[in-house]
């Protein structure tokens, strides 16, 4: 169904590598404002859908809709500009530019500035203005002038969100935002993310079960490149054939 419910869509959407299916005829919807993970034991076609919707690979059959439009082939950059961004690997980090000079050129980025435009004292001071809002909203402000390299990994992680909230994506694709983390940057991530998400739509793949329980109202299990369950975390949670999957016991 395309209609303005859902955000992002898959039909039936497969990804077979040489006669193997990592992912199999899979029909997500992610609705409107939902914080949607996607979550499923090792191997189970996580990355190659996460992928798949962010156009690192190409579908071997199925289609990809983003607001009712079929974007099945068109190209990461213009599904950027349709507000539908990754954050993690788009959003390249400057190691020897200070954090605020990371999100201004984020900034410009997103605006496509022409150089003259930014010319003007007035607007290089709005950018300025924009990008502590941004550094702020990540809770790095007092780290503004170092430089971004000197950072530890949570909080370049955290630097990373700021640079991709520069391109006010309507819609968030977060891959695996906790990997690698410390418990006390998992923590802070967590707040994060349920704090940008409050005026967008994302889509998570995450391991940490219980960053998923915190963030996420809606949760799609997959097993061997199929839905295997979906519903809230309680609901999830619960079915023997999710726990089955999990403890690496379940034959589908
Ligand atoms: N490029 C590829 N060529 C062949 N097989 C692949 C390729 N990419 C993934 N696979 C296989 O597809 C299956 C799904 O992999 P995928 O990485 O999507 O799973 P995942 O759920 O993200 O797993 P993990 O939790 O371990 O990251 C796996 O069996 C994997 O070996």
């Amino acid at each position: 169904m395309a209609s303005g419910e859902f955000v992002l869509e898959t039909d039936d959407l497969s990804k077979e590598f040489k006669g193997f299916f990592a992912v199999r005829g899979v029909n997500l919807r992610v609705r409107k404002g939902d914080v949607h993970a996607l979550i499923g034991p090792n191997g189970a076609g996580k990355t190659t859908v996460f992928n798949l919707l962010t156009k690192f690979l190409t579908p071997t059959s199925g289609r990809i809709l983003y607001k009712g439009e079929d974007i099945t082939r068109t190209s990461p950059a213009d599904i950027a500009r349709k507000g539908m961004v990754r954050s993690f690997q788009i959003s390249a980090v400057f190691p020897h530019l200070s954090l605020l000079e990371n999100v201004r050129i984020a900034l410009q980025r997103e605006l496509g500035t022409s150089f003259h435009f930014w010319k003007s004292d007035a607007s290089l001071a709005a950018l300025n203005d924009r990008a502590e809002v941004l550094l702020d909203a990540v809770g790095l402000t007092e780290f503004r002038s170092h430089m971004a390299g000197d950072l530890p990994y949570g909080r370049k992680r955290a630097l990373e969100i700021a640079t991709t909230l520069a391109l006010d994506p309507e819609m968030l694709l977060l891959d695996e935002p906790t990997a690698g983390m410390t418990h006390e940057d998992i923590v802070r991530i967590t707040e994060l993310i349920g704090k940008v998400a409050q005026n967008r739509t994302v889509l998570m793949v995450e391991h940490n079960l219980s960053v998923v329980s915190n963030l996420s109202n809606i949760i799609t299990v997959l097993q061997r490149g199929e839905i295997l369950a979906e519903g809230s975390y309680d609901e999830v949670s619960k079915m023997p054939e999710v726990i089955s999957a999990y403890l690496g016991t379940g034959n589908g």
